[in-house]
């Protein structure tokens, strides 16, 4: 488990170099229709610019102070640009290097007559079969259908450590692009070139096919609906002031227009969206879209698996309990019966420990027998021979199912098996036919530190619902040890769906973290599905989310950062809009003063003259978007409190702030600018 997050400077030499260039291409006016409020000054600036070039026709004496206006418009602009450039340039860095990653590889692909031909893995499609070897790089995404390895990952997760990866069960996708640092597997394709999991990891960490979320539509409608009052305020003061006998000049006008709308948030609005989206990839997680990072900001429920999530997930079989009139080995033998071709690690595991226990079997007499592979569904697994079924699964589906034959239950059967479930351990029912013959004692631990994770969440104001397939006991015992505030058992894929649907239903927003083919439905449900990378295919791609340090604790980390995006961009327009307002009260006794002598009564901040009070006014209004940047970027510090608490705090600092930093600051700059004019 890492969740500490990868360092990296804000402005680095040549992401900065980048994002300089990339200010100036996107002055492009098709590029900046898409930011209404920056291409609302944008056009102011066009028209100053027309202005500096035909003075006459404008009839322009104080050609200095145009200019002036102007430069500070373009720098304006610019520095909007480069917010945007900036985030942008930091996910391309990280794109180049993963596309190093992507190089062609051979792939040994087998034929239909099972011999090995070598091609280049961009020759590989859906359903082809091939074999990796120790040493080689797995040519594209697929799963294991034959073998056991130990896989280098770090080319996508950064971490050393190998991963075993296996056939059957959860842990059987493998990623093109990774190594075989042992062993050999057989690899069936599951996807068609151009459409891998790195070619979607690229596409996303270079903001390709970024889209704005809905947050950011809603936001972005506010800000035109303020830009086009802000307008018509400006264009009604001509007639007023006609009135009173000034005649206001155009540049004045559209430097008053500049200040007053919002332009701070307008510029820093696409950069806090990007920025949001790299941190949470900074984690290690990909988000499919910048929607699912923003819901993550606002769920209030998260449902967790158990099996690998809250636990270990490699459930061993430890012990076979023989139950009513069988013996130990009846127990065991019926226990190996029924996992011979269980794919699964809880299958293989049972013949381990029978093997271990000097237990030794004739293959070749079952070839004629039917297997039935473990199925989320039935929760049962076996084989049916010579007419006799055997079967293990959770032990009230081996009940109904005995019963069903007509069989009786054992009386010490729910003894024994409370007994496992009791100590967080699950039992699974053997039977022969309609007999039940014993139990096998399935292990799992869960994971340090969770307890304290789930407080933090509780903190947050977020329930977490633990939603299994095992038995109530075994739950109930997992979820004490592990402190989640509710848990459902005997789960089946449709339950975790509903549990889903109805918290959704009461208007919650739901994560769900999951990493089985039975989670996948669940996954695409919640508003927010994180899945495991080491997960099955189905999961990932079902979920909006993948962790690739495989740590479904890491959804805290994604609901910090979810609320610290929504924080952030809140707390920026509240300041945003507050600044707007105390410019007003710069400029406006600037521009009547001459006229009306009594308007002196509103120029309390005294600035050095009108021309001075209106470029200190956009000269604060232009730089207060890099001296944002970082924290546009970085976002808000996050500390799990009370929403109310939270939202109060912000409106204190971002609010009353943004109220008072203009004053002084332009009080600062108009002691600089009046020495010049
Ligand atoms: N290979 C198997 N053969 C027979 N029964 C099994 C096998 N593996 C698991 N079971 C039984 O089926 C139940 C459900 O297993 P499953 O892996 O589907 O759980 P789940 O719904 O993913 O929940 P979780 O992963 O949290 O335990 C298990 O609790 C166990 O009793
Ligand atoms: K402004
Ligand atoms: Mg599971």
């Amino acid at each position: 488990m890492k969740s500490e997050i990868k360092k990296q400077s804000l402005f680095q030499g040549p992401i900065v170099r980048q994002a300089v260039i990339d200010s100036f291409k996107k002055l492009n006016p098709l590029v900046m229709m898409r930011n209404p409020v920056m291409f609302v000054v944008e056009v102011g600036t066009f028209i100053i610019l027309l202005m500096l070039f035909m003075p006459r026709y404008f009839n322009i004496q104080n050609r200095g102070y145009v200019f002036a206006v102007f430069i500070i418009l373009l720098f304006t602009i610019l520095f909007a640009n480069f917010a945007e450039a900036l985030a942008e340039g930091r996910g391309k860095a990280q794109a180049d290097s993963l596309k190093k990653t992507k190089a062609d590889t051979v792939a040994k692909r087998i034929n239909d007559k099972g011999e090995i031909e070598t091609v280049s893995s961009t020759e590989l499609r859906k359903g082809d079969i091939v074999l990796v070897e120790a040493g080689d790089i797995i040519p594209g995404d697929g799963e294991i259908i034959e073998g056991l390895a130990s896989i280098d990952e770090s080319a996508i997760t950064g971490e050393s450590a190998p991963v075993i990866k296996e056939a059957g069960g959860d842990f059987s996708s493998v990623t093109g692009g990774t190594k075989v640092v042992s062993d050999s597997i057989k690899v069936r394709i599951t996807v068609d070139p151009g459409e891998s999991f790195l070619d979607k990891m690229i596409s996303l960490v270079e903001g390709a096919s970024r889209q704005k979320t809905p947050n950011e539509l809603a936001l972005n409608t506010l800000l035109i609906t303020l830009t086009l009052i802000f307008l018509m305020v400006v264009i009604t003061l001509i007639p007023i002031a006609s009135y009173v006998g000034i005649k206001l000049q155009i540049v004045t006008l559209i430097a008053l227009l500049v200040c007053l709308i919002p332009t701070t948030i307008g510029g820093l609005l696409s950069a806090i969206g990007i920025a949001g989206m790299d941190r949470v990839t900074r984690f290690n997680v990909l988000a499919m879209s910048g929607k699912a990072v923003e819901a993550a900001g606002d769920i209030s429920t998260i449902i967790l698996d158990k099996t690998g999530t809250i636990t270990f997930g490699n459930r061993m079989a430890s012990q076979f309990i023989p139950v009513g009139s069988a013996t130990e080995e009846e127990a065991r033998e019926a226990a190996v019966l029924s996992s011979l071709k269980d794919e699964t690690p809880e299958g293989r595991s049972v013949l381990e420990l029978a093997k271990n226990q000097g237990f030794s079997i004739d293959y070749s007499q079952y070839e004629q027998a039917e297997f039935i592979p473990f199925a989320a569904e039935t929760r049962m697994s076996g084989m049916d021979i010579n007419g006799v079924s055997y079967r293990k699964g959770a032990v009230d589906a081996i009940q109904k199912y005995v019963q069903q034959l007509g069989g009786e239950i054992p009386s010490d059967l729910k003894e024994k098996s409370d007994q496992i479930a009791n100590q967080g351990g699950t039992p699974l029912a053997v039977s022969v036919g309609k007999k039940i013959v014993g139990i096998i004692y399935l292990k799992d631990t869960v994971k340090p530190g969770m307890r304290e994770r789930f407080e933090e969440l509780r903190k947050m104001g977020i329930k977490t619902i633990m939603c299994t397939g095992d038995n109530p006991l075994t739950a109930a015992t997992i979820a004490k040890e592990a402190g989640v505030d509710d848990f459902i058992a005997e789960s089946k894929p449709e339950d975790k769906i509903r549990v889903i649907r109805e918290e959704q239903a009461k208007g919650n927003l739901v994560a769900m973290t999951g990493d089985g083919t039975n989670d996948a439905p669940a996954l695409a449900q919640a508003d927010v599905g994180l899945a495991m990378n080491s997960g099955t295919i189905a999961a990932k791609e079902a979920a909006n989310m993948v962790d690739l340090d495989s740590d479904p604790t890491k959804i805290i980390e994604v609901v910090s950062i979810g609320k610290q995006l929504l924080m952030t961009r809140g707390a920026l327009t509240t300041f945003s809009i507050a600044n707007d307002i105390a410019k007003y009260f710069a400029i406006l006794p600037a521009m009547f003063t001459v006229a009306i002598p009594q308007m002196k009564a509103l120029n309390f901040m005294h600035l050095h003259s009108p021309t001075s009070a209106i470029l200190s006014a956009l000269i604060f209004n232009a730089i207060i978007i890099p001296l944002l940047i970082p924290l546009a970027m970085k976002g808000i510090t996050y500390k799990p409190m009370p929403a109310v608490k939270l939202l109060r705090r912000n409106l204190l600092i971002y609010g009353l702030g943004g109220v008072i930093a203009p004053f002084i600051g332009i009080k600062l700059i108009d002691l600089f600018v009046g020495m010049f004019v």
